[in-house]
Protein backbone atom coordinates (compact mmCIF):
# COMPACT_ATOMS: atom_id res chain seq x y z
CA UNK A 1 0.00 0.00 0.00
CA UNK A 2 1.15 3.28 -1.36
CA UNK A 3 1.60 5.93 2.15
CA UNK A 4 -1.54 7.97 2.36
CA UNK A 5 -0.75 11.82 2.01
CA UNK A 6 0.63 13.45 5.72
CA UNK A 7 -0.96 16.63 5.30
CA UNK A 8 0.50 17.96 8.66
CA UNK A 9 4.26 17.60 7.35
CA UNK A 10 3.35 20.47 5.82
CA UNK A 11 4.42 21.63 9.19
CA UNK A 12 8.27 21.22 9.62
CA UNK A 13 8.61 22.92 6.16
CA UNK A 14 7.19 26.11 7.54
CA UNK A 15 9.88 25.67 9.96
CA UNK A 16 12.71 24.38 8.37
CA UNK A 17 12.37 27.64 5.93
CA UNK A 18 12.32 29.38 9.08
CA UNK A 19 16.32 28.28 9.59
CA UNK A 20 17.00 30.27 6.27
CA UNK A 21 15.31 33.04 7.56
CA UNK A 22 11.86 32.74 5.71
CA UNK A 23 8.74 33.77 6.82
CA UNK A 24 5.04 32.55 5.73
CA UNK A 25 4.19 35.14 3.15
CA UNK A 26 0.78 35.58 4.01
CA UNK A 27 -0.39 36.27 7.69
CA UNK A 28 -1.17 33.02 9.31
CA UNK A 29 -4.24 33.81 10.91
CA UNK A 30 -7.64 33.38 9.58
CA UNK A 31 -8.90 36.98 11.06
CA UNK A 32 -5.02 38.80 10.36
CA UNK A 33 -5.37 37.06 6.64
CA UNK A 34 -8.90 39.07 6.17
CA UNK A 35 -7.44 42.03 7.36
CA UNK A 36 -4.86 41.99 4.95
CA UNK A 37 -7.24 41.98 1.94
CA UNK A 38 -9.69 44.29 3.54
CA UNK A 39 -6.49 46.31 2.50
CA UNK A 40 -5.93 45.61 -0.47
CA UNK A 41 -9.36 45.22 -1.64
CA UNK A 42 -12.25 48.16 -2.84
CA UNK A 43 -14.21 48.71 0.34
CA UNK A 44 -17.55 47.14 -2.04
CA UNK A 45 -15.61 44.08 -2.90
CA UNK A 46 -14.25 43.26 0.23
CA UNK A 47 -17.69 43.62 2.26
CA UNK A 48 -19.40 42.08 -0.49
CA UNK A 49 -17.23 39.33 1.03
CA UNK A 50 -17.30 39.42 4.19
CA UNK A 51 -20.88 40.59 5.24
CA UNK A 52 -23.80 38.55 6.07
CA UNK A 53 -27.52 39.26 5.36
CA UNK A 54 -26.91 41.14 8.96
CA UNK A 55 -24.51 39.79 11.53
CA UNK A 56 -26.77 37.45 13.97
CA UNK A 57 -26.27 34.50 11.95
CA UNK A 58 -22.83 34.96 11.23
CA UNK A 59 -21.73 35.21 14.61
CA UNK A 60 -23.81 32.58 15.81
CA UNK A 61 -21.98 30.47 12.78
CA UNK A 62 -18.52 30.62 14.90
CA UNK A 63 -20.20 30.48 18.32
CA UNK A 64 -21.78 27.04 17.43
CA UNK A 65 -18.02 25.72 16.36
CA UNK A 66 -16.90 27.09 19.85
CA UNK A 67 -19.44 25.55 22.06
CA UNK A 68 -18.74 21.85 20.78
CA UNK A 69 -15.53 20.28 21.85
CA UNK A 70 -13.07 17.69 20.83
CA UNK A 71 -12.01 14.67 23.48
CA UNK A 72 -9.55 14.20 22.81
CA UNK A 73 -7.55 10.13 23.04
CA UNK A 74 -4.43 8.64 23.81
CA UNK A 75 -2.67 5.49 23.07
CA UNK A 76 -3.81 5.01 20.02
CA UNK A 77 -1.45 4.28 16.53
CA UNK A 78 -1.74 7.76 14.54
CA UNK A 79 1.57 7.34 13.19
CA UNK A 80 -0.22 6.67 9.63
CA UNK A 81 -3.48 8.93 8.87
CA UNK A 82 -5.84 8.54 6.02
CA UNK A 83 -8.19 11.63 5.31
CA UNK A 84 -9.46 10.53 2.06
CA UNK A 85 -12.98 10.05 1.65
CA UNK A 86 -15.37 8.34 -0.59
CA UNK A 87 -18.50 9.97 -1.38
CA UNK A 88 -21.20 9.07 -4.10
CA UNK A 89 -19.45 6.54 -5.63
CA UNK A 90 -15.96 7.98 -6.43
CA UNK A 91 -12.34 8.36 -3.99
CA UNK A 92 -11.28 12.14 -2.75
CA UNK A 93 -8.41 12.73 -1.27
CA UNK A 94 -9.69 14.71 1.14
CA UNK A 95 -13.22 15.62 3.15
CA UNK A 96 -12.66 19.59 1.43
CA UNK A 97 -14.48 21.09 -1.16
CA UNK A 98 -14.42 24.71 -2.54
CA UNK A 99 -17.58 26.11 -1.32
CA UNK A 100 -19.14 28.15 -4.62
CA UNK A 101 -18.56 31.34 -4.46
CA UNK A 102 -20.19 33.80 -7.60
CA UNK A 103 -18.70 36.95 -8.84
CA UNK A 104 -14.61 35.98 -7.91
CA UNK A 105 -13.87 38.88 -10.58
CA UNK A 106 -14.44 41.48 -8.08
CA UNK A 107 -11.64 39.93 -6.29
CA UNK A 108 -9.31 39.52 -9.37
CA UNK A 109 -9.68 39.17 -12.10
CA UNK A 110 -8.64 35.72 -13.02
CA UNK A 111 -11.20 34.86 -10.45
CA UNK A 112 -12.29 31.28 -10.50
CA UNK A 113 -9.47 30.65 -12.79
CA UNK A 114 -6.97 30.81 -10.50
CA UNK A 115 -9.23 28.63 -7.96
CA UNK A 116 -9.79 25.99 -9.76
CA UNK A 117 -5.88 25.58 -10.28
CA UNK A 118 -5.39 25.90 -6.30
CA UNK A 119 -7.98 23.29 -6.39
CA UNK A 120 -6.67 21.07 -8.70
CA UNK A 121 -3.27 20.67 -7.39
CA UNK A 122 -4.62 19.46 -4.40
CA UNK A 123 -7.59 17.20 -5.92
CA UNK A 124 -10.34 19.30 -3.74
CA UNK A 125 -12.92 19.32 -5.88
CA UNK A 126 -13.92 23.00 -6.73
CA UNK A 127 -17.61 24.07 -6.59
CA UNK A 128 -18.59 26.51 -9.38
CA UNK A 129 -20.60 28.72 -8.98
CA UNK A 130 -23.26 29.63 -11.79
CA UNK A 131 -22.76 33.11 -11.21
CA UNK A 132 -18.79 32.83 -12.39
CA UNK A 133 -16.66 35.01 -14.31
CA UNK A 134 -15.21 32.45 -16.25
CA UNK A 135 -17.54 29.86 -18.25
CA UNK A 136 -17.73 26.20 -16.94
CA UNK A 137 -15.78 25.13 -19.93
CA UNK A 138 -12.72 27.48 -19.45
CA UNK A 139 -12.89 26.31 -15.78
CA UNK A 140 -12.93 22.56 -16.72
CA UNK A 141 -9.87 23.13 -18.84
CA UNK A 142 -7.93 25.36 -16.71
CA UNK A 143 -8.57 21.69 -13.95
CA UNK A 144 -7.67 19.04 -16.42
CA UNK A 145 -8.62 15.69 -14.91
CA UNK A 146 -8.97 17.32 -11.19
CA UNK A 147 -12.63 16.71 -9.74
CA UNK A 148 -14.56 19.68 -10.60
CA UNK A 149 -19.17 20.02 -9.64
CA UNK A 150 -20.77 22.59 -10.65
CA UNK A 151 -23.39 24.40 -8.72
CA UNK A 152 -26.93 25.61 -10.50
CA UNK A 153 -28.68 28.84 -9.66
CA UNK A 154 -31.97 26.91 -10.79
CA UNK A 155 -33.43 29.38 -13.48
CA UNK A 156 -37.00 30.35 -14.35
CA UNK A 157 -36.61 28.53 -17.58
CA UNK A 158 -36.33 24.54 -17.66
CA UNK A 159 -34.44 24.97 -21.07
CA UNK A 160 -31.88 26.63 -19.61
CA UNK A 161 -31.09 24.66 -16.31
CA UNK A 162 -31.29 21.43 -18.83
CA UNK A 163 -28.68 23.71 -21.09
CA UNK A 164 -26.24 24.42 -17.70
CA UNK A 165 -26.69 20.88 -16.37
CA UNK A 166 -25.64 19.17 -20.06
CA UNK A 167 -22.77 21.82 -20.15
CA UNK A 168 -21.49 21.05 -16.92
CA UNK A 169 -22.02 17.05 -18.00
CA UNK A 170 -20.45 16.95 -21.18
CA UNK A 171 -17.26 19.50 -19.26
CA UNK A 172 -16.62 16.44 -16.64
CA UNK A 173 -18.35 18.13 -13.53
CA UNK A 174 -19.19 14.69 -11.04
CA UNK A 175 -22.14 16.18 -9.58
CA UNK A 176 -25.01 19.40 -9.77
CA UNK A 177 -25.07 21.02 -6.47
CA UNK A 178 -28.72 23.32 -6.43
CA UNK A 179 -28.55 25.97 -4.51
CA UNK A 180 -32.25 26.82 -2.66
CA UNK A 181 -31.48 29.24 -0.17
CA UNK A 182 -31.02 31.88 -2.52
CA UNK A 183 -34.12 32.21 -4.77
CA UNK A 184 -33.77 36.13 -3.95
CA UNK A 185 -30.84 38.07 -2.80
CA UNK A 186 -31.41 39.17 1.20
CA UNK A 187 -31.51 42.15 2.71
CA UNK A 188 -27.84 43.11 2.91
CA UNK A 189 -26.86 45.77 4.73
CA UNK A 190 -23.28 46.00 3.83
CA UNK A 191 -23.44 45.86 0.26
CA UNK A 192 -27.15 48.44 0.45
CA UNK A 193 -24.63 51.00 2.33
CA UNK A 194 -22.31 50.68 -0.63
CA UNK A 195 -25.09 50.62 -3.03
CA UNK A 196 -23.15 47.32 -4.18
CA UNK A 197 -24.34 44.61 -6.82
CA UNK A 198 -21.83 43.39 -8.92
CA UNK A 199 -24.74 41.73 -11.57
CA UNK A 200 -25.80 45.13 -12.28
CA UNK A 201 -22.20 46.12 -14.12
CA UNK A 202 -22.22 42.45 -15.62
CA UNK A 203 -19.80 40.82 -13.60
CA UNK A 204 -20.02 36.93 -13.30
CA UNK A 205 -22.73 36.25 -16.38
CA UNK A 206 -20.15 34.12 -18.42
CA UNK A 207 -22.00 30.92 -17.84
CA UNK A 208 -25.52 32.88 -19.11
CA UNK A 209 -23.04 34.70 -22.02
CA UNK A 210 -21.84 31.46 -23.44
CA UNK A 211 -25.14 29.60 -23.56
CA UNK A 212 -27.18 29.31 -26.42
CA UNK A 213 -30.30 28.97 -24.83
CA UNK A 214 -29.60 32.17 -22.76
CA UNK A 215 -28.06 34.22 -25.72
CA UNK A 216 -31.77 33.57 -28.27
CA UNK A 217 -33.95 35.85 -28.59
CA UNK A 218 -31.55 38.32 -26.97
CA UNK A 219 -32.01 42.14 -28.49
CA UNK A 220 -28.41 42.44 -28.42
CA UNK A 221 -25.71 40.08 -28.04
CA UNK A 222 -23.70 40.81 -25.00
CA UNK A 223 -20.88 41.41 -26.80
CA UNK A 224 -22.57 44.16 -28.24
CA UNK A 225 -24.89 45.31 -25.48
CA UNK A 226 -24.54 44.08 -21.54
CA UNK A 227 -27.93 45.38 -21.00
CA UNK A 228 -30.32 42.99 -22.58
CA UNK A 229 -27.86 40.20 -20.97
CA UNK A 230 -27.92 41.61 -17.56
CA UNK A 231 -32.07 42.51 -17.76
CA UNK A 232 -32.47 38.72 -18.94
CA UNK A 233 -30.18 37.53 -16.21
CA UNK A 234 -32.34 39.37 -13.59
CA UNK A 235 -35.37 37.61 -14.60
CA UNK A 236 -33.86 34.17 -15.51
CA UNK A 237 -31.45 33.79 -12.51
CA UNK A 238 -33.73 32.35 -9.79
CA UNK A 239 -37.19 30.95 -9.24
CA UNK A 240 -39.31 31.81 -6.12
CA UNK A 241 -41.97 29.66 -6.72
CA UNK A 242 -40.35 26.14 -7.20
CA UNK A 243 -41.37 23.38 -5.18
CA UNK A 244 -40.20 19.96 -4.80
CA UNK A 245 -42.79 18.67 -7.42
CA UNK A 246 -40.02 20.78 -9.81
CA UNK A 247 -37.63 18.16 -8.83
CA UNK A 248 -38.53 15.61 -11.47
CA UNK A 249 -37.36 17.86 -14.16
CA UNK A 250 -34.16 18.29 -13.03
CA UNK A 251 -33.71 15.05 -12.56
CA UNK A 252 -34.77 14.37 -15.95
CA UNK A 253 -32.28 16.78 -17.76
CA UNK A 254 -29.51 15.05 -16.24
CA UNK A 255 -27.74 11.22 -14.65
CA UNK A 256 -25.34 13.34 -12.34
CA UNK A 257 -25.78 13.55 -8.79
CA UNK A 258 -27.98 16.26 -7.42
CA UNK A 259 -27.42 17.80 -4.24
CA UNK A 260 -29.23 20.44 -2.34
CA UNK A 261 -27.53 23.13 -0.69
CA UNK A 262 -29.33 25.07 1.48
CA UNK A 263 -30.66 22.85 3.78
CA UNK A 264 -31.78 23.73 7.26
CA UNK A 265 -34.50 21.73 8.16
CA UNK A 266 -34.98 18.11 9.04
CA UNK A 267 -38.42 17.86 7.63
CA UNK A 268 -37.09 19.46 4.57
CA UNK A 269 -34.29 16.95 4.68
CA UNK A 270 -36.52 13.73 5.08
CA UNK A 271 -38.28 15.67 2.10
CA UNK A 272 -35.46 15.88 -0.22
CA UNK A 273 -34.92 12.23 1.09
CA UNK A 274 -38.26 11.13 -0.34
CA UNK A 275 -37.94 13.04 -3.68
CA UNK A 276 -34.79 10.86 -4.17
CA UNK A 277 -32.03 13.48 -4.23
CA UNK A 278 -28.49 12.50 -4.00
CA UNK A 279 -27.10 14.27 -1.06
CA UNK A 280 -27.56 17.21 0.89
CA UNK A 281 -25.28 20.50 2.09
CA UNK A 282 -26.20 21.47 5.21
CA UNK A 283 -25.91 25.30 5.23
CA UNK A 284 -27.27 29.09 6.29
CA UNK A 285 -25.01 30.66 3.25
CA UNK A 286 -23.08 31.80 5.47
CA UNK A 287 -25.36 33.88 7.61
CA UNK A 288 -26.01 35.95 4.09
CA UNK A 289 -29.65 34.62 3.56
CA UNK A 290 -31.76 34.46 6.63
CA UNK A 291 -30.38 36.87 9.52
CA UNK A 292 -31.63 35.30 12.50
CA UNK A 293 -31.63 32.23 11.29
CA UNK A 294 -30.15 29.09 13.17
CA UNK A 295 -26.22 27.97 13.17
CA UNK A 296 -25.36 25.65 10.28
CA UNK A 297 -23.85 23.34 12.74
CA UNK A 298 -26.64 23.17 15.35
CA UNK A 299 -28.67 21.94 12.05
CA UNK A 300 -26.66 19.14 11.22
CA UNK A 301 -27.24 16.23 13.42
CA UNK A 302 -31.09 16.62 12.94
CA UNK A 303 -30.93 16.83 9.39
CA UNK A 304 -28.31 13.48 9.87
CA UNK A 305 -30.78 12.28 12.22
CA UNK A 306 -33.67 12.51 9.27
CA UNK A 307 -31.63 11.06 6.54
CA UNK A 308 -30.09 8.09 8.05
CA UNK A 309 -26.66 6.77 7.74
CA UNK A 310 -26.52 6.34 3.93
CA UNK A 311 -27.27 9.70 2.21
CA UNK A 312 -24.27 11.91 1.95
CA UNK A 313 -24.50 15.26 3.88
CA UNK A 314 -21.98 17.94 3.28
CA UNK A 315 -21.65 20.92 5.63
CA UNK A 316 -20.49 24.94 4.78
CA UNK A 317 -20.90 27.93 7.09
CA UNK A 318 -18.11 29.05 9.22
CA UNK A 319 -15.48 26.22 8.55
CA UNK A 320 -12.09 27.85 9.49
CA UNK A 321 -9.87 25.42 10.96
CA UNK A 322 -8.96 21.50 10.72
CA UNK A 323 -11.20 21.00 14.52
CA UNK A 324 -13.75 22.60 12.84
CA UNK A 325 -13.77 20.59 10.02
CA UNK A 326 -13.39 17.17 12.90
CA UNK A 327 -16.60 19.06 15.02
CA UNK A 328 -18.67 18.50 11.58
CA UNK A 329 -17.82 15.05 10.77
CA UNK A 330 -18.82 14.26 14.38
CA UNK A 331 -21.84 15.82 14.11
CA UNK A 332 -22.51 14.33 10.77
CA UNK A 333 -21.34 15.66 7.85
CA UNK A 334 -19.12 13.54 5.57
CA UNK A 335 -17.44 16.57 3.65
CA UNK A 336 -17.21 20.12 4.35
CA UNK A 337 -17.30 23.34 1.84
CA UNK A 338 -14.45 26.01 2.66
CA UNK A 339 -16.10 29.20 2.00
CA UNK A 340 -14.45 33.21 2.69
CA UNK A 341 -10.81 31.84 4.00
CA UNK A 342 -9.85 30.83 0.13
CA UNK A 343 -11.19 34.31 -1.13
CA UNK A 344 -8.86 35.94 1.60
CA UNK A 345 -5.87 33.58 -0.26
CA UNK A 346 -7.37 34.76 -3.77
CA UNK A 347 -7.28 38.32 -2.79
CA UNK A 348 -3.81 38.34 -1.48
CA UNK A 349 -1.86 36.13 -3.91
CA UNK A 350 -3.83 35.21 -6.43
CA UNK A 351 -3.63 30.81 -7.34
CA UNK A 352 -0.76 30.49 -4.98
CA UNK A 353 -2.90 32.49 -1.90
CA UNK A 354 -5.77 29.77 -2.96
CA UNK A 355 -3.21 26.82 -2.92
CA UNK A 356 -1.47 27.77 0.73
CA UNK A 357 -4.97 28.41 2.07
CA UNK A 358 -5.86 24.49 1.17
CA UNK A 359 -2.36 23.65 2.59
CA UNK A 360 -2.57 24.97 5.87
CA UNK A 361 -6.10 24.19 7.03
CA UNK A 362 -5.43 20.12 5.57
CA UNK A 363 -2.00 20.48 7.81
CA UNK A 364 -4.27 21.69 11.00
CA UNK A 365 -6.91 18.78 9.69
CA UNK A 366 -4.20 16.15 9.93
CA UNK A 367 -2.55 17.31 13.62
CA UNK A 368 -5.42 17.85 14.88
CA UNK A 369 -7.09 14.43 13.83
CA UNK A 370 -3.78 12.72 15.21
CA UNK A 371 -2.95 14.76 18.06
CA UNK A 372 -7.22 13.53 19.30
CA UNK A 373 -6.29 10.01 18.42
CA UNK A 374 -7.92 9.10 15.43
CA UNK A 375 -6.01 7.48 12.22
CA UNK A 376 -8.98 7.69 10.00
CA UNK A 377 -11.43 10.56 9.12
CA UNK A 378 -13.90 8.40 8.31
CA UNK A 379 -14.22 6.74 10.71
CA UNK A 380 -14.91 10.07 13.23
CA UNK A 381 -18.18 9.55 14.88
CA UNK A 382 -19.79 11.69 17.77
CA UNK A 383 -17.66 9.70 19.89
CA UNK A 384 -14.68 12.15 19.26
CA UNK A 385 -17.03 15.57 21.01
CA UNK A 386 -16.81 15.88 24.87
CA UNK A 387 -20.41 14.45 26.74
CA UNK A 388 -22.57 17.42 27.41
CA UNK A 389 -22.19 19.03 24.38
C1 LIG B 1 -19.00 36.26 -1.77
C2 LIG B 1 -19.82 35.02 -1.67
C3 LIG B 1 -20.47 34.56 -2.81
C4 LIG B 1 -21.21 33.37 -2.74
N1 LIG B 1 -21.76 32.90 -3.89
C5 LIG B 1 -22.43 31.72 -3.85
C6 LIG B 1 -22.92 31.15 -5.05
O1 LIG B 1 -22.75 31.68 -6.13
N2 LIG B 1 -23.58 29.98 -4.96
C7 LIG B 1 -23.79 29.33 -3.76
O2 LIG B 1 -24.40 28.27 -3.72
N3 LIG B 1 -23.29 29.84 -2.62
C8 LIG B 1 -22.61 31.01 -2.65
N4 LIG B 1 -22.07 31.50 -1.49
C9 LIG B 1 -22.19 30.71 -0.23
C10 LIG B 1 -21.02 29.73 -0.06
O3 LIG B 1 -21.11 28.67 -0.96
C11 LIG B 1 -21.01 29.13 1.37
O4 LIG B 1 -22.27 28.58 1.65
C12 LIG B 1 -20.64 30.14 2.45
O5 LIG B 1 -19.59 30.97 2.01
C13 LIG B 1 -20.24 29.43 3.72
O6 LIG B 1 -19.97 30.32 4.75
P1 LIG B 1 -18.47 30.69 5.21
O7 LIG B 1 -17.79 31.24 4.00
O8 LIG B 1 -18.66 31.75 6.26
O9 LIG B 1 -17.85 29.46 5.74
C14 LIG B 1 -21.33 32.67 -1.52
C15 LIG B 1 -20.65 33.15 -0.39
C16 LIG B 1 -19.89 34.29 -0.45
C17 LIG B 1 -19.14 34.74 0.78
O1 LIG C 1 -23.61 36.52 -2.87
C1 LIG C 1 -24.07 35.42 -2.62
O2 LIG C 1 -24.12 34.97 -1.46
C2 LIG C 1 -24.58 34.60 -3.64
O3 LIG C 1 -24.85 33.50 -3.36
C3 LIG C 1 -24.78 35.01 -5.01
C4 LIG C 1 -26.06 35.26 -5.46
C5 LIG C 1 -26.23 35.62 -6.77
C6 LIG C 1 -25.16 35.71 -7.60
C7 LIG C 1 -23.88 35.43 -7.14
C8 LIG C 1 -23.69 35.07 -5.83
Amino acid sequence: MTKPAHYGDYQLRIYRNGLKGERPRLPMRIEDMEAAARAVLPDESYWYVAGGAGESTMRANREAFERYQILPRMMTDVSTRDVSIRLLGRDYPTPLLMAPIGVQSIIRPDAELAVARAAARLGVPMILSTVAAHSLEAVAEAMGDAPRWFQLYWPKSDALAESLVKRAEANGYQAIVVTLDTKMMAWRERDLANAFLPFLKGEGLANYTSDPVFRAGLEATPEEDMWPSIRRWGEEFADPSKTWQDLAKLRQATSLPILLKGVLSPTDAALAKEHGVDGLIVSNHGGRQVDGSIAALDALAPVRAAVGEHLPVLFDSGIRSGADILKAKALGADAVLLGRPYIWGLALAGEEGVHEVLRRILADLDLSMALAGSDRFDAIDSDLLALGN
